[in-house]
């Protein structure tokens, strides 16, 4: 098939492209508009809203995706890329603030693909402009194996598209609906804890409040490992790492009878004087934000209440997906949104399920210990405010995991998680035999003028768990 046919100039795809914005409902979250900018490690200071191209990034030289980026910026005239070197190839979803298509490069059929974010500005109300703003800021600086790489944004007539990660294991809300009881085991559970939790770290290490963890937001790649998406929420803040020196004893689950107790009493006298700790701690903790944004049953109280929230909002969020992970269901829902805010305002602290399936497996004193000490009403009490990552990573919960070997632990056996060999052996090999496979099954290929009438014609898709805007 002619090629050039399938892809008309850029002024073609201007003109098909003419209603983007999703008229999905925004039931499920809140927004905000007061970032503060950075300080210390500068979130706007050094990086603007400009294309990748000028960053230096990755640190995996070799991913496909980098030498398929870098052979169509050297063959491009003026050395970047733009929209005609992409073949679009399906619809892959829609949010608030646009539609997302499966995509690859037009001249390299064996390297591998991307998704294509693709945000009509001039269907979007100016708060949903500044959400567009910030996800592109956020995409612009971040370099982590589980957070999305920017690998181009283009900005075409009042198209901003872009050009980011595909991750063909769905998202973790649909992958939890596939699990027996729609709940993962403990292993699952502290698998994919551990990986968001370093994704979190790593965005407040940058200032970024991420204000929007739930499950439909953990993509899945495809090796089985997370990547955190949908950063429109975020609102920035100073972070002054720090290293500080503490005692401290580990937290652990509470036990019942009184010698245990006299017995930890013991061990935690020991421990104290055992452990002077040293952390480093890069959290935004004067971080702070009026707007109540988020998604219901992930607000955390303050966010609620509209008095004000920061940093905690998130190690709240985190409590909460923990909970959800294990439970198939979160602990303040109500019959109604505002039952459920209600519930989460209230004084009244939550309960794990009387009938607890978990209750027979390794681990779940600890993961329900470290939930109880993440849903914690009072922010200055909540686990993470304080010391952010630092503090949870210590959680008995977590004990054994080698955090800096975080992306060399497989994924668990869970049914319908993707776990294809990691990107190590996918890039040794070259991908070829993968993608040419994979190319065959992908059904339909898509020109953007296609696109532009699909986008006419049909109404969104968009995920369950929806945000609310206020
Ligand atoms: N990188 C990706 N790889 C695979 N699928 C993706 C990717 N990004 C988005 N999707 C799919 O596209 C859908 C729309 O994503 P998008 O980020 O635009 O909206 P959203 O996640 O609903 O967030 P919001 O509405 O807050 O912008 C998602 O639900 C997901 O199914």
């Amino acid at each position: 098939m002619d090629v050039e046919s399938l892809f008309p100039s850029e002024s073609d795809l201007d003109l098909s492209f003419t209603s983007c914005a999703s008229n999905t409902s925004t039931d499920r979250t809140f927004t905000s508009s007061s970032a503060r900018s950075s300080l210390t490690l500068s979130f706007n200071e050094s990086r603007g809203l400009s294309s990748s191209s000028g960053v230096h990034r990755p640190h995996r030289k070799s991913d496909p995706h980098w030498t398929a980026i870098h052979a169509a910026t050297n063959l491009s005239p003026d050395g970047t890329i733009h929209l005609n070197h992409l073949k679009l190839l399906r619809h892959l979803g829609s949010g608030n603030l646009g539609r997302v298509f499966l995509c690859r490069l037009k001249d390299y059929d064996d390297s591998a693909t991307f998704a294509l974010k693709v945000i009509d500005r001039e269907a979007l109300t100016n708060k949903k402009l500044s959400h567009v703003m910030m996800e592109s800021q956020v995409l612009s600086v971040v370099d982590h194996p589980f957070l999305p790489t920017l690998y181009a944004h283009l900005e075409v007539s009042h198209y901003t598209c872009l050009l980011i990660d595909y991750c063909p294991g769905g998202d973790l809300h649909s992958l939890l609906r596939k699990q027996p009881g729609n709940r993962f085991r403990v292993d699952a559970v502290r698998f994919f804890a551990s990986e968001v939790l370093v994704g979190l770290e790593y965005l407040h290490a940058l200032g970024v409040v991420y204000r929007d963890l739930k499950p439909e937001n953990i993509l899945i790649r495809e090796d089985g490992h997370v990547m955190l998406s949908d950063f429109d929420l975020c609102f920035t803040a100073d972070v002054v790492p720090t290293l500080f020196k503490r005692f401290s004893s580990k937290v652990g689950p509470t036990k019942k009878n009184w010698l245990s107790c006299l017995e930890a009493v013991f061990r935690r006298r020991k421990e104290i004087s055992d452990e002077e700790m040293t952390a480093f701690v890069a959290e935004p903790t004067a971080a702070y934000s009026r707007c109540c944004v988020g998604t219901h049953e992930y607000l955390a109280p303050e966010l609620v209440n509209g008095n004000g929230h920061g940093n905690g909002v998130d190690w709240w969020a985190f409590g909460i997906f923990l909970y959800e992970l294990l439970y198939g269901r979160t602990p303040f829902k109500g019959a109604t949104k505002e039952a459920t805010l209600r519930n989460i305002a209230s004084s009244r602290p939550f309960g794990f399920p009387e009938s607890d399936v978990a209750a027979e497996e390794n681990g779940v004193a600890e993961v329900k210990d470290l939930i109880a000490r993440l849903l914690v009403k009072d922010p200055r009490r909540r686990l993470g405010c304080a010391w952010g990552a630092a503090d949870i990573k210590r959680h008995p919960f977590f004990d054994g995991i080698k955090w800096p070997l975080i992306r060399t632990y497989s994924p668990p056996d869970v049914p319908g998680l993707m776990r294809k060999k990691s990107h190590v052996s996918h890039v040794r090999g070259g991908g070829s035999s993968f993608s040419l496979s994979r190319r065959k099954s992908l059904g339909k290929r898509w020109s953007w003028r296609g696109i532009g009438n699909f986008i006419k014609g049909k109404g969104s898709d968009s995920k369950l768990n929806k945000k609310i805007s206020m």
